[in-house]
């Protein structure tokens, strides 16, 4: 279920893998152009089509999707930005038998489809390209992007220069990691994998519905597994976690707390003690409300079971080699990221493989572009998932979730990339008026 996604270089490799096992170069762009002709005839009706081809290979795709085009009755202009300067397009350049007009002169279009550059592309598009390239998009009914958006970096999803927002984002071979990382991932549109016969394998991928293991029906509350939530100063955090644990299939819930919590379900028990030597504990969960008490935090690293660190407690670590030889997932926004590991340098993808390695956790670096990141190099991006789910709590729910499923025994990867996958899907079932507690019982349609 889980899509592989190939940065700009392993593309190249993988389609280079491709020519050397015998396909062609032009049939893998006969096959990109045809495929995006299709998607745009399953997306857009058949209104006037202008194609806007660039020097490169992706200005090759876009002179092969004009003929598909025109093969179906499509009145289709295309416009150059440069002559071609590859084989491939040239080959592709020479198929298509309808004038070329110049992309600075073209005039708009109800559909527009940008094949300027796509995964070649080294630096931002000129300012006059960049400016014409925009206002014909947004002037488009239905604009459609070759591979991706031109000016957008295909490894980090940076816009290297301005890009308007696009209807439909039709790729090749393998999603790329700009497709699923922001900025880039808002401006796409609907994005759609054509297959173009080449082999895509790898450590990083789009998180998919997860194969979860089927519980034991000889299964026990225990084997089910123990989530042991640890409260702190604002019990309302740990209570939606709780819950969440409980709806998302943990056996039995469990929170140290030391003022009794009205909002819990009577499932959920609170105890005041905390017995973290408890062997059949099978995930703790520490952070959500926690405030500042680091001494929570410690009690939780004196236990030799799997944590989960959320919210106020991942600035408590401290130092993330703390974190050695413990069994931990982290969960950090953007500002808790930055607290602990500081300003790292690269993509986001980068970023959280960096802090995956140097703490020696999984990492769910959250955001509308959330990653999951193992030290052993896997690396999980999340589908897109509603906007509304950024609201107050929403976090507390996930670190919840991943403590049910770390819990039930999956590794601490795949129960961060399960529970990141069923948090999207239930916010999709709660609907826009949604907050943090509605989420929470839309959690057993989305497990279903
Ligand atoms: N990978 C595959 O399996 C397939 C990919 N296809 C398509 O090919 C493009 C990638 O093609 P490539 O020729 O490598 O690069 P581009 O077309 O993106 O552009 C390269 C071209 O542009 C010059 N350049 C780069 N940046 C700029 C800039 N800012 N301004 C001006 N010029 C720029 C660069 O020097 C090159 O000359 C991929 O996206 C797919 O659409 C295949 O057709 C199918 C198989
Ligand atoms: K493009």
């Amino acid at each position: 279920m889980a899509r592989p996604i190939l940065t700009a270089d392993q593309m190249r490799a993988a389609e280079a893998a491709a020519i050397q096992a015998g396909i062609a170069e032009t049939t893998l762009m006969e096959r990109a152009g045809a495929g995006m002709a299709q998607a745009i005839r399953f997306y857009a009706g058949p209104r006037e089509t202008l194609i806007l081809c660039g020097p490169g290979n992706n200005g090759g795709d876009g002179y092969v999707a004009a003929r598909h085009l025109a093969k179906h009755g499509y009145t289709v202009r295309v416009a150059a930005l440069d002559e071609p300067r590859t084989e491939a397009s040239r080959w592709a350049r020479s198929q298509w038998d309808g004038p070329v007009e110049r992309f600075a002169e073209a005039a708009a279009a109800p559909i527009v489809v940008d094949c300027l550059f796509g995964t070649g592309l080294s630096r931002g598009l000129e300012a006059s390209v960049a400016e014409r390239l925009s206002r014909l998009v947004d002037d488009a009914l239905v604009a459609v992007a070759c591979d991706l958006p031109s000016g957008v970096s295909t490894d980090g999803g940076a816009s290297l220069s301005p890009i308007a927002s696009y209807d439909l984002t039709v790729t090749f071979g393998a999603l790329k990691p700009a497709h699923r990382l922001m900025p880039a991932m808002a401006k796409m549109g609907r994005v759609v994998l054509a297959n173009i016969g080449v082999e895509a394998d790898g450590k990083w991928f789009e998180i998919g519905r997860l194969e979860i293991p089927p519980l034991d029906p000889q299964g026990h509350k225990y084997s089910r597994g123990l989530v042991h939530c640890l409260a702190g100063q604002m019990p309302g955090a740990i209570a939606l976690a709780a819950s969440a644990a409980a709806r998302s299939g943990a056996g039995y819930v469990r929170v140290s707390t030391s003022l009794p919590i009205t909002n819990l379900p009577s499932s959920v028990v609170q105890t005041g003690g905390a017995d973290l030597q408890d062997e059949r504990i099978g995930c703790i969960l520490v952070g959500p409300g926690l405030g500042d008490t680091p001494q929570v935090l410690t009690l939780a690293l004196t236990a030799p079971r799997p944590i989960v660190i959320d919210a106020d407690a991942i600035g408590l670590v401290g130092d993330p080699e703390r974190l050695h030889g413990h069994d931990t997932i982290l969960t950090p926004h953007e500002g808790e990221f930055i607290k602990l590991f500081g300003d790292l340098s690269g993509s986001k993808a980068d970023r959280a493989l960096e802090a995956a390695r140097r703490s020696q956790s999984v990492i769910v670096y959250k955001g509308p572009d959330t990653l999951v990141a193992s030290p052993d190099g896997r690396l999980g991006f999340a589908p897109p998932a509603p906007a509304w789910l950024a609201s107050a709590g929403t976090g507390d729910v996930l670190a919840g979730m991943i403590a049910a499923m770390r819990a039930r025994g999956l590794d601490p990867f795949e129960a961060a990339c399960a529970a990141v996958w069923v948090h999207g899907r239930a916010a999709e079932a709660a609907g826009p008026g949604m907050i943090a507690d509605d989420l929470v019982a839309a959690i057993p349609s989305a497990l279903s």
